[in-house]
């Protein structure tokens, strides 16, 4: 899945430098984190409508919205996804601690 989401998160990157005119991408990028922002917003309401009165299909097509419009606005404060994914992997390494942890006192 991350590779996925990391060639994704290339070629909103290289969308910067693109036509502004072809690309959407590149026109949120040009509108700055507000406006990027702002549609994962709206984006996260889709998602929450779907999951509560759509089908399984309408879900998942809000969701891929979700997770490019998250990207998005994460090039436009220039945090790369690879430092999200790290933050993950780091919670799954405190949590696997902390369960051994939980095992040793008990
Ligand atoms: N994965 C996506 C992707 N997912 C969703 N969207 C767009 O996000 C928007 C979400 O739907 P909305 O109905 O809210 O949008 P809208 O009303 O058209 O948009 P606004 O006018 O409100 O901004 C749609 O325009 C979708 O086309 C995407 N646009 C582009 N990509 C990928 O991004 C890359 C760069 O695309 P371009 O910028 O088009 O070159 C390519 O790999 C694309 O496949």
């Amino acid at each position: 899945m991350s590779d996925v989401l990391q060639q994704l998160a290339a070629t909103i990157s290289a969308r910067r430098s693109a036509d502004s005119g072809s690309s959407y991408t590149r026109q949120l990028l040009d509108a700055g984190p507000q406006r990027c922002a702002k549609k994962l917003g709206e984006e996260a309401v889709e998602v929450v409508i779907a999951a509560t009165s759509e089908s399984d299909d309408a879900l998942k097509g809000e969701a891929a919205d979700l997770l490019y419009h998250l990207l998005v606005l994460l090039e436009s404060r220039n945090v790369a996804i690879a430092d999200v994914l790290a933050v993950l992997a780091n919670r799954q390494g405190i949590s696997g601690l902390q369960e051994k942890a939980g095992r040793a006192s008990s």
